[in-house]
């Protein structure tokens, strides 16, 4: 398989690629994701009593087709074999087919798991895993990775008790907030929420466990780009005609989900929408990413609680019941398209953006998909690397886990390179980077 890759870093400017054999994509798909099956494949056998008594004797055989199926893929990438077709009757099945034949067509060969960009490789592996489940009976919701995306919960229930009980005593006190302050804190608070995903740590315990709000003021230099104060200026901005919506696209379940919902209470609380739009994950993705499922789960389990976490989800149950929060779980999300690509292959939901005060995505897919996932130079502006997705203003909150960056100043990358040498791979560093259609970014200085 390594016969068709380079043993050279990406190109500046080439979408990252697994042939580039010293670059993540190719640490990812020749070692990381093997692991993934093998955990998934892991959990399946040893959960199988479990599994049978819940979704039936019947389920045994299926648990063994599943099985077959993931291990079918796993030697399907080990060897670089090119990206087989859907078959299962899901309502995206045409569009994965269509892509994977349309670039098929385009390269005059089929994908190949060693030679073609990361993003869709990456991204069809976890719609095969799907794939395996939908070709089943009983076993067609099964989400293999919602264990783990609910003991991440579990693990971090002091620090969501720290950050709900902060949220519950501002929201108590009388007279006007600290706007800036606290808009400033929940972003923060969010954007290192975003440390907490299970696709890097290859699916170990990854909680919240140090006081959120004594870290948080500590981590200040380690955000590379911080737009924050546009962000404000945005949230500032009075919009007619009523009402206004913001939207949040959202990554990982469990304690990013929390802190999350906790930033939009406080825009919610400070008036500065009437209505969020959430968008999560339709299938499992990436291991933590956020299903319908565990929006509810999560709500579920803060009804369990007392004191203020029991609050908050008496409040956020009534922005829920009153449509002032709507859950949305668009196929788009889960389809290869990186987000140039929206206004033409779900017009529907570029136009539902049309309409937002403001795009809050979080992590570091979501920002992989912002920027097409290319080895721009470090310095690129941020608007440029949008290549012309541009329905709203929006910003990115993401924790850096992949070799793509881009905002920095001239000597910024080569002196946090400096002191830490895997400084874009462990989710140390944060972007937060934002587009207005007013002003270009400007470098504020190393
Ligand atoms: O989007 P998230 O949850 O912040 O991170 C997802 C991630 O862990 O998975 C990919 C690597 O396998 C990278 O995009 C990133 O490192
Ligand atoms: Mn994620």
């Amino acid at each position: 398989m390594a016969n068709d890759c380079i043993d050279a870093i990406t190109p500046w400017n080439e979408p990252l690629s697994a042939k580039y054999i010293r670059s993540f994509a190719y640490h990812t798909v020749r070692n990381r994701l093997p692991v993934t099956l093998t955990q998934v494949i892991d959990h399946l056998s040893r959960n199988k009593e479990d599994i049978a008594q819940s979704h039936g004797e019947a389920a045994r055989e299926e648990i063994k087709d599943v099985i077959a199926h993931l291990s079918k893929l796993k030697n399907e990438m080990q060897t670089n074999k090119p990206l087989e077709p859907f078959h299962a009757n899901e309502a995206d099945k045409q569009v994965w087919n269509d892509f994977l034949e349309n670039s098929s067509i385009a390269l005059g060969r089929p994908l190949l798991w060693f030679a073609d960009v990361w993003l869709y490789i990456e991204c069809y592996l976890y719609r095969r895993i799907r794939e395996a489940f939908a070709l089943t009976k009983l076993l067609n919701d099964y989400d293999p990775f919602r264990v783990q995306k609910e003991d991440a919960f579990t693990g971090s229930l002091n620090a969501i008790s720290v950050v709900g009980s902060h949220l519950f005593n501002l929201c108590s006190l009388e007279g006007p907030l600290d706007a800036q302050k606290y808009l400033m804190q929940f972003m923060k608070l969010s954007l290192w929420g975003n440390r907490c995903d299970l696709s890097i740590s290859g699916g170990k315990d990854i909680a919240q466990v140090n006081d959120p709000l004594e870290m948080i003021s500590q981590l200040d230099n380690l955000i590379l780009v911080n737009d924050l104060p546009k962000v404000l200026d945005v949230l500032r901005q009075e919009i007619s005609p009523r009402p206004v919506v913001i939207d949040i696209i959202f990554d990982n379940a469990g304690y990013e989900l929390f802190t999350d919902l906790c930033l939009a209470h406080l825009l919610m609380k400070l008036k500065l929408t009437d209505i969020i739009r959430f968008h999560g994950k339709k299938v499992p993705w990436f291991i933590s990413d956020v299903m319908k499922h565990d929006f509810n789960w999560l709500m579920n389990e803060l009804s369990k609680q007392t004191g203020p976490l029991q609050e908050l989800h008496k409040e956020w149950s009534n922005f829920l019941s009153r449509g002032q929060w709507v859950m949305h779980d668009e196929f788009f999300w889960t389809s290869p398209y990186s987000y140039d690509c929206m206004e033409k292959t779900d017009q529907a939901l570029y136009n539902s953006f049309k309409d937002s005060k403001l795009l809050i995505f979080k992590g570091d897919l979501n920002y992989r998909k912002l920027v097409g996932d290319m080895n721009w130079p470090h310095t690129e502006d941020f608007t440029t690397a949008l290549r012309g997705f541009t329905p709203a203003p929006l910003v990115s909150l993401r924790t850096i886990k992949a070799d793509v960056v881009v905002g920095l100043c001239p000597g910024q990358a080569e002196e946090v390179a400096k002191a830490d040498e895997d400084w874009l791979l462990t989710g140390k560093y944060a972007v937060i980077s934002c587009f207005t259609a007013n002003k270009r970014n400007v470098c504020k200085g190393v």
